[in-house]
């Protein structure tokens, strides 16, 4: 299997405090991995680094074997990685179907050729309406992306991070402020959508982490702690003391 994303030494600091004290990861291509670690444990700051948004004060990243540390998040992003963006980043006037063709067209950089993006049109409105069987939303497709229910907004969200070619997928928080039954339909629908891709994602609702990532890294204090299967992290002393006793107790 190969090495989708490697972190090699990764240290960051903001001033004089130093948030990532030397972070080693391998994740494999198609694993799902989860990054789980009390509040500022440094888990956005290790997902911004991976993304590109955050420069790293040193160390190196690399996709599929290729170092990506100082490139824009729009170049690495052409390399395969895709990363979740919030609501507020999908145009709100679109309709589903808008939303999910703009997002197929941007990857490639199609948006670039005019008369290939013309002749590639059919195809588009195609994919698109496959991604939205597959996120469920073919109900709502020309529906516009405001007037959406919250958790469909998030699922579309979720559709435009892995439209197109993106091979790894960061997902920051997918569950956050759902009810039960969403949180639900969001597993179901990220195990679906991430299927022979990479996803690396920072959620704190273990019931999710532990039903989707075939591997788990605890961060604590800007150091990983344990990396494992879901029952190696379950049943490590470290982890129990540090994060997961107080997190579980939270959930229940
Ligand atoms: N741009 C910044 N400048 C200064 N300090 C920062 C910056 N970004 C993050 N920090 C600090 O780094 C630490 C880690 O923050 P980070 O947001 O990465 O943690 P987290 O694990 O994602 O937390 P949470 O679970 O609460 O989202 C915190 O002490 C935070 O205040």
């Amino acid at each position: 299997m190969t090495d989708a994303i490697t972190l090699c030494n990764v240290q960051k600091s903001f001033g004089a405090l130093q948030v990532i004290s030397g972070v080693d990861l391998v994740i494999q291509s198609e694993e799902r991995h989860a990054l789980i670690g009390p509040n500022g444990a440094g888990k956005s700051t290790l997902f911004n680094i991976i993304s590109g948004r955050t420069e790293p004060s040193q160390g190196s990243i690399s996709l599929f074997g290729a170092p990506i540390q100082g490139l824009a998040p729009h170049r690495i992003a052409r390399r395969g990685l895709s990363r979740s963006f919030q609501i507020t980043h999908l145009f709100p006037k679109l309709t589903v179907q808008e939303t999910l063709e703009a997002a197929l067209l941007w990857p490639g950089g199609t948006h670039y050729a005019f008369w290939r993006t013309m002749r590639s049109l059919p195809r588009v409105r195609s994919d698109a309406r496959e991604m939205a069987e597959l996120l469920s939303l073919d109900a709502v497709i020309d529906v516009r992306v405001s007037e959406l229910p919250y958790a469909d907004q998030r699922a579309l969200e979720i559709g435009v991070a892995v439209c197109g070619d993106a091979k790894v997928v960061l997902l920051d928080e997918p569950t956050a402020g759902m009810s039960h039954a969403e949180t639900e339909r969001m597993t179901d629908l990220i195990r679906r959508v991430t299927q022979g891709r990479t996803l690396i994602m920072v959620e704190h609702d273990m019931g999710v982490v532990f039903d989707l990532a075939d591997r788990i890294s605890v961060l604590a204090g800007g150091r990983i702690i344990a990396t494992g299967t879901p029952s190696e992290i379950r049943g490590n002393a470290a982890v129990k003391e540090a994060y997961l006793g107080e997190a579980e107790g939270e959930a229940e």
